[in-house]
């Protein structure tokens, strides 16, 4: 059986990489890719290759070769690191011996060696504090890192009685080394010189200090490879915006005004003309129930009462100066001056405000202090004319605010995925993560056999099922494959399902990019290709129909290459599977590889935290109510679990798995189908299970509110002057008011997104209302009110909404493809265009002669030079290559007899009707007007 570079790189204890080069030092070509593959033949000549380097020169070669299993240790590299710790003082080689001793039996002296090593090693730091100076803290340092590294080496039985020999060989040649550490002590020798670390094996050379194979358990690079990978969902960052900083123009002071505003005399002794009021009002309350922090509001108000009676006192004596006023008030002169300043101050605008969106007119005045008139003036004149209750952009309130002179602060709640993210991130209990299935989304162009490798891989046939033979929505299945499961989740190949593409390649660990050999990259799988690279999850080209005549592998290798889809082949890491799902070529190839990286990434979960995942699709069954199809990510989802999704929760009622078998529990990486959400949830909408069905509720109204204020406040998009001039010159736009009732909230997504590209200056499609289930009575009568068209996708009418259709005269329309319908409503649309008229031209007749009759007028007598002349023709009358004018013929003759056409080289008379000044050599011009259809093309 063949073997995986990584498995044997895993198993040699070596780095993937490390592995390939050893093998081309060897002489085995591999690919260089981890999942590269060899012969059993191969591997064992890099096993013995790997084996024969890790021996220590002048080791016996005919030696049996140590288990492969086992990492090899290299002699060489330990007599270095006993030798690095022997530099430590005498302490060291006394212990030694006994160190040998106590790694006899048990074989697991790790703690032991660390212990004693850890005590020597500070006792080493302690004597050469002492009588050392830096340099030798260095060296210190140094044995005791080294020291560390050796001891985290060996943790097997095998290994520690080789590190009890190699200690051993260690003290007999670091004899001269442990005398020098009893020397160390010893006043005469200065300092350890850094050669004494230096390893003195046959190599002579210092070990490059770079991991090697598996060192998760090292203490640095073992913590951060180990820990969990957070499958977040992938969500866009949020565009940062600054607050732009109003220029602060330099102003010139004006003369001083003399304020419009009597000042009373208890604004002028800087007091509220309210502080009785206010004294008042705290005594009685005081007397209610007193509060402490009330207290020196009271004393306040008391004593500016009695500043104010005294100062009434003072007024009616006449004296100019206050009786509160103390010597040192009294040197400061301009009293009446300095109160007045305190007044003003009291009125002088917010220069700081914040609000919470959504934000109309009036909230904003309301929180930055302006009247609602200032704010529509500003807007005015920028040509937008609004009311107080229309909805203002966040953009728009930051720049009114900004000329107004008020920094204003938008201050967002948080939102439903900030809350989700927290969700997502807590409860994951690093001791609780579990294997789970890998989840894999399958990409790629429309028919480029994505849904038949899938019916392959589950011996199932979904693709003859299919509506036209498309995939119109994303579905998710789990196959068992030797004992592992793998979940997959199926997406639409069809340009209008982008949506669902991005919400699968969102959701996925592993992307399986379909090519179809005798198609190569199209336009849809640049687009995967985008959507699996924003996703970082590895990507894994099934190069499919490899079975047709004109399958083209090279073609298909450098369009990939072109797009940054570098095959393992050609030297890059992408691994490209052969792959037919006629023949089945491949498949077991594909699901290996899958496996292969999913064992390579370690994909984790916390089974017993509650369940987080995400919402595929969902539909209105008939009998089961909403059935939403969810994938659980991480925890497990029961029966009986309570669920927010979105604007919608619920709890669940039943459970299904793929095969639409019931299930009462859905372990991480399951793909489920629950019956119990209040509404149809939108698809690529996060759920997660909530301890209380009352909170779910009212986070879910919540979010429909807030979703709902946004709504209005874009829909209620004032109407600038340039929309109203516009619309008064090329008068109505024609619209086509449409009603979408569909299956799902993805397939209404898809339709949108379709007919929004129906663009034209002169005809639209106005969706009026869309809703997942099929057409009802209101349905009808709303179309009926606005004269729109129903579109039913997927579903059907009810019985009494057909019945009152009828009596309506409301079209609906059913459709099951999704391109059968947009060619549909652009019809429609094109029945909206005015017509084409065209003008073209039949004949040309040269003016020989003009005849005047006084009863008739002129007549032209003329020779048809080309085409001919009709009679219901109209006529351009050229003169000296001028036109003239058109006009309709009142009168064709030939000789005396009134004719209906007459044809080239004839003679014939012409009379113009309302036009009398025909002259001899002016051109006549017939031609017809044809009326032609136009489209939206
Ligand atoms: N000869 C051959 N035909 C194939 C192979 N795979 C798929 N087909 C055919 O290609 C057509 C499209 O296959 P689908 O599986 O529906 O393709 P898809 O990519 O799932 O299409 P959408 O889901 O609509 O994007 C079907 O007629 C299949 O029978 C293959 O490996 N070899």
């Amino acid at each position: 059986m063949k073997v995986r570079i990584f498995a044997l790189a895993k198993e040699l204890g070596l780095d993937s990489k490390e592995l390939i080069d050893l093998a081309s030092e060897a002489g085995v070509v591999v690919k260089n890719s981890a999942l590269a593959s060899i012969s059993p033949e191969e591997r064992d000549v890099i096993v013995a290759h790997v084996n024969k380097d890790t021996k220590a020169p002048g080791q016996d070669t005919s030696e049996p070769p140590a288990p492969v299993r086992e990492k090899a240790p290299d002699p060489a590299a330990k007599i270095r690191q006993i030798r690095a710790m022997s530099a430590r003082p005498q302490l060291r080689s006394q212990n030694s011996e006994e160190e040998v001793a106590e790694q006899g039996d048990d074989g697991n002296t790790t703690t032991a060696v660390e212990t004693r090593e850890a005590q020597t090693t500070d006792e080493s730091f302690t004597d050469q504090d002492t009588s050392s100076d830096s340099g030798q803290d260095d060296s210190a340092q140094q044995v005791a890192e080294s020291a560390e590294t050796n001891v985290a080496e060996t943790t097997t039985g095998t290994e520690t009685a080789k590190s009890a020999e190699t200690t051993e060989s260690a003290d007999t040649k670091t004899g001269d080394s442990s005398e020098a550490q009893s020397e160390s002590t010893d006043p005469e020798i200065d300092s350890i010189s850094r050669d004494d670390y230096v390893a003195t094996g046959n190599q002579g050379t210092l070990r490059e200090m770079r991991p090697r194979g598996n060192m998760g358990g090292g203490r640095k690079g073992g913590a951060a490879k180990n820990k969990p990978k957070t499958a977040l969902p992938n969500i866009a960052a949020q565009p940062k915006f600054e607050i732009p900083k109003k220029k602060v123009e330099a102003k010139s002071e004006g003369v001083a005004q003399k304020p419009d505003v009597k000042l009373t005399p208890d604004l002028i002794a800087g007091q509220s003309p309210l502080a009785s009021h206010l004294q008042k009002s705290i005594e009685q309350r005081g007397r209610k129930g007193f509060k402490p922090e009330e207290a020196g509001l009271a004393e306040k108000a008391r004593k500016s009462a009695k500043e104010e009676q005294s100062l009434k006192r003072d007024r009616r004596r006449g004296s100019r100066r206050p009786s509160t006023e103390t010597e040192g008030d009294r040197r400061y002169r301009p009293y009446h001056r300095r109160s007045r300043k305190r007044s003003q101050k009291e009125i002088i605008r917010k220069t700081e405000a914040v609000i919470e969106p959504p934000i109309t007119v009036r909230t904003l005045s309301e929180a930055i202090g302006h009247p609602s008139k200032d704010i529509m003036r500003i807007l005015w004149n920028e040509g937008n004319m609004v009311t107080i209750n229309d909805g203002l952009s966040e953009e728009a309130a930051l720049e009114i605010s900004l000329e107004l002179g008020v920094e204003l602060e938008i201050k967002r709640q948080e939102t439903a995925k900030d809350r989700l993210t927290l969700s997502v991130e807590s409860d994951e209990d690093p001791a609780n993560l579990e294997h789970r299935p890998p989840i894999v989304t399958i990409l790629g162009h429309v028919d480029h056999g994505k849904t038949s490798l899938l019916d392959k891989i589950r011996s199932a046939n979904v693709t003859s099922g299919e509506a036209g033979g498309i995939t119109q929505h994303i579905a998710s299945y789990q196959v068992d494959h030797n004992g592992q499961k793998v979940t997959f989740v199926d997406t639409p190949g069809h340009a209008a399902f982008g949506e669902m593409r991005a919400r699968g390649a969102n959701i996925t660990d592993i992307i399986v990019l379909v090519v179809a050999a005798d198609d190569g990259v199209m336009p849809q799988t640049k687009e995967c290709i985008s959507h699996a690279k924003s996703s970082g999850a590895p990507i894994i080209v099934a190069m499919n129909k490899c079975d047709l005549p004109d399958a083209d592998e090279q073609k298909v290798l450098q369009d990939l290459a072109a797009n940054e889809i570098l095959p393992a082949e050609w030297g890059g890491e992408i691994e490209v599977i052969r792959t037919s799902a006629t023949t089945g070529e491949g498949i077991e190839n594909l699901l290996e590889t899958i496996l292969v990286t999913a064992e390579l990434h370690e994909y984790k979960a916390d089974p017993k935290r509650d369940a987080v995942g995400v919402c595929l699709e969902a539909f209105l069954d008939e009998g089961r109510g909403v059935m939403s199809w969810l994938i659980v990510q991480r925890g497990t989802m029961r029966v009986g679990d309570v669920i927010l999704c979105g604007e919608t929760y619920g709890r669940v009622r039943a459970m299904y798995n793929d095969r639409n078998e019931e299930i009462q529990e859905a372990p991480p990486s399951t793909p489920i189908k629950v019956a119990g959400l209040e509404e149809v949830p939108s698809a690529g909408e996060f759920f997660f299970v909530m301890p209380e069905i009352e909170e779910a509720r009212q986070i879910a109204n919540d979010r429909r509110h807030a979703d709902r204020a946004e709504v209005l406040s874009s829909r209620r998009k004032s109407l600038s002057l340039d929309d109203l001039l516009s619309a008064a010159r090329t008068g109505s736009v024609s619209d086509l008011p449409i009603i979408v009732k569909a299956d799902a909230p993805g397939s209404i997504e898809a339709i949108r997104s379709e007919l929004e590209k129906l663009d034209h200056p002169e005809v639209r499609v106005q969706i009026i209302h869309e809703a997942v289930g099929g057409v009802n009575e209101s349905d009808v009568y709303l179309a009926s009110a606005s004269g729109a068209i129903i579109v039913a996708f997927h579903v059907i009418a009810e019985d009494r909404a057909e019945v009152l259709a009828e009596q309506e005269g409301v079209d609906i329309r059913r459709f099951r493809i999704i391109y059968e319908l947009t060619d549909t409503i652009k019809r429609s649309l094109e029945g909206l265009l005015e017509p084409e008229a065209r003008e073209v031209a039949t004949g040309r007749a040269l003016v020989l002669r003009a005849f005047s009759f006084s009863k008739v007028g002129k007549i032209a007598g003329c020779r048809i030079l080309n085409g001919t002349i009709d009679r219901n023709n109209r006529v351009h009358v050229i003169r000296d290559q001028t036109v003239i004018n058109n006009y309709s013929i009142s009168s064709l003759r030939r000789e005396k007899d009134d004719v209906k056409e007459v044809r080239e080289g004839m003679e014939c008379g012409i009379r113009l009707d309302g036009f009398n000044d025909v002259k001899e050599g002016d051109l006549l011009e017939s031609y017809r007007i044809e009326t032609v259809k136009r489209t939206l093309d």
